[in-house]
């Protein structure tokens, strides 16, 4: 067997084609453009870099981008500031505030303050619990990429048994409930799980987003089972190792190119609706 490669990067960019033309039928159509603004606090380079690439999604598909960068000494009460004010910006559609913030920042209050129509990146109690209740509702980036992707190559989840490994508000949690919500039976592993390798085996669908290079190992894997890769680390390693999975595996997302380019590709897409809501009137 040889696992057909869920290729994130081509979907991205054939969706990107899509958005550039609905984004310029927009412009025709209202005179209006839309507008994510992106919030970066504080100096981590991988952040950085991450942010920078969402901007240059926003310009490949005609939209524009309001940058935000505080510093790293940034107070809660700032940062709810300079959401507010972005949150009464009649311009601005979508917000992104990227994680992780420096430690003295209350995280949450800071992503539950941003308006629930601007939540384009998913992580709002809001949002969540609408999207886990099966209503409108913008999907947290990575997940909703992930069923994106599955969906872009038919992959069946009805019956079948996910195991999402990792439990993060804007990862894991997400992701069961998307799974859920398409009729998987759905388990979530975590770092005080007993038996992890016995859980993982059961599995036809597997989920690593856990956040540590390679954890998931290839031979905790049944033959045959949908190995998504919600990981990045430095050296191009993932949360699993697929290497071994490449030959053992139905399917599966590699890294880089699998989950990553589909994160920001559903960020993208979620601010094109969000600018369409506000200017097809
Ligand atoms: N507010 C948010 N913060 C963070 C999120 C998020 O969805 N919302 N996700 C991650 C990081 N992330 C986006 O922010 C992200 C990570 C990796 C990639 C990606 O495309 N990686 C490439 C490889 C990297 C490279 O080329 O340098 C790949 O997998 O092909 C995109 C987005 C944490 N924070």
């Amino acid at each position: 067997m040889s696992a057909l490669i869920l290729d994130g990067k081509a979907i991205a960019k054939q969706t990107e084609a899509e958005l550039s033309e609905r984004v310029e039928r927009l412009k025709q159509s209202s005179g209006g453009t839309p507008i994510l603004a992106t919030i970066l606090v504080g100096g981590d380079p991988a952040s950085a870099t991450y942010v920078s690439m969402k901007q240059n999604a926003c310009r490949r598909v005609g939209m524009e981008s309001i940058a935000v960068k505080l510093p790293e000494e940034t107070t809660t009460e700032q940062l709810l500031s300079a959401i507010e004010e972005l949150n009464g910006n009649p311009d601005c559609h979508g917000i992104l505030l990227q994680h992780p913030v420096p430690e003295q920042i209350d995280e949450r209050a800071c992503f539950d303050a941003i308006a629930l129509e601007k939540d384009v990146d998913g992580v709002t109690c809001l949002g969540f619990g609408r999207m886990a209740m099966g209503e409108e509702a913008y999907g947290s980036a990575t997940p909703q990429g992930i069923m994106r992707l599955l969906q872009a190559y038919d992959i069946e989840l009805e019956g079948k048994h996910a195991v999402v490994v990792g439990r993060s508000p804007i990862l894991g949690k997400p992701m069961a409930m998307m799974l859920l919500n398409e009729n998987a039976t759905v388990t979530i592993c975590h770092s005080r799980t007993r038996n992890l390798p016995d859980i993982v085996r059961q599995a036809d669908i597997v989920v690593g987003a856990v956040g540590k290079p390679e954890f998931i190992r290839a031979e905790w894997i049944k033959a045959g089972a949908v190995v998504v890769d919600a990981g990045y680390h430095p050296g191009g390693v993932g949360d699993i190792e697929l290497g071994p999975l490449e030959a053992t595996a139905t399917a599966l997302t590699p890294v880089p190119g699998g989950v990553g380019p589909m994160t920001i590709n559903t960020l993208i897409l979620q601010t094109v609706l969000a600018g369409e809501k506000k200017l097809k009137r």
